[in-house]
């Protein structure tokens, strides 16, 4: 059977001539259908470049990159675009919400773009914040406003969900309970999640673990008995 992604000799470089950045060199792996991710690697190691390309945000300079059946190599920009859109959920560090729309509103922005999405107060109660959905950001703690931030983006009932050091402004405890939200929903709906991180230390909860250095894949292993988030210190 295919994999869910399929990355062969994926490369992506900034800039022109003497001046050129190989942020991703001859990048390959599989991961297959209901998979954590964890992609592992030093600061400027090419982790951030490598979600970017899986999740359209930008495109491969060289080789193949296919996600569920979607060779993202053939697409131009209006396509990349509607991929984006309507088949992938990102978090981000910095939760990214619309602070003059309430909570349930930042919600549903994302849900009315998506094919098949699921209703926004179910994606709201799925991540514990049904009783702060007519709250604007601004009202709700870091951690809370992560999880409308997850929200947001299972609510499109993506294929593929992408988080970008989705911790990295949390404390410890609150960084834990959004980590167990990833888990759950991969084990729950059997679908992707792929968190970047720098944080080998989380390496346990996921089932398939990518190491890059130097925009090169260092490892790439898999757990088959992968850590509940609850059982992991770090
Ligand atoms: N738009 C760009 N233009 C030029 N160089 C870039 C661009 N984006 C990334 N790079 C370079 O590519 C390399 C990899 O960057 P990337 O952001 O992917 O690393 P990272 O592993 O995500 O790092 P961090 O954990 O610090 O975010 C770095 O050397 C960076 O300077």
């Amino acid at each position: 059977m295919e994999s869910f992604i399929s990355v062969k000799n994926e490369t992506k470089s900034f800039g022109k001539g003497s001046h050129i950045v190989n942020a991703n060199k001859d990048i390959s792996f599989e991961i297959e259908t209901g998979e954590l991710t964890i992609i592992l690697g030093a600061s400027g190691a090419g982790k951030s470049t490598l979600l970017n390309v899986l999740g359209g945000m930008d495109h491969l300079t060289s080789g193949s990159v296919n996600v569920n059946g979607l060779e993202l190599a053939d697409q131009d920009t209006k396509e990349l675009t509607t991929y984006r859109r309507k088949k992938i959920g990102f978090v981000f560090q910095f939760y990214n919400l619309v602070q003059n729309l309430t909570t349930l509103e930042n919600v549903e922005l994302a849900s009315e773009i998506a094919d098949q999405p699921m209703a926004a107060k179910d994606a709201l109660t799925a991540v514990g914040l049904e009783s702060r959905m007519n709250n604007f950001p601004a009202q709700l703690s870091g951690g809370e406003q992560q999880r409308v931030s997850i929200a947001r983006a299972i609510a499109k009932n993506p294929d593929l969900l992408l988080a970008d050091e989705p911790t990295g402004a949390l404390d410890y405890k609150t960084g834990k309970k959004i980590l167990q939200l990833f888990q759950d929903f991969t084990h729950q709906s059997h679908k992707n999640v792929i968190i970047v991180t720098h944080n080998s230390l989380i390496k346990p909860m996921a089932d398939h673990v990518i190491e890059i250095t130097d925009g090169q894949i260092k490892s790439d292993t898999r757990n088959s008995d992968p850590t509940p988030v609850e059982k992991l210190e770090w």
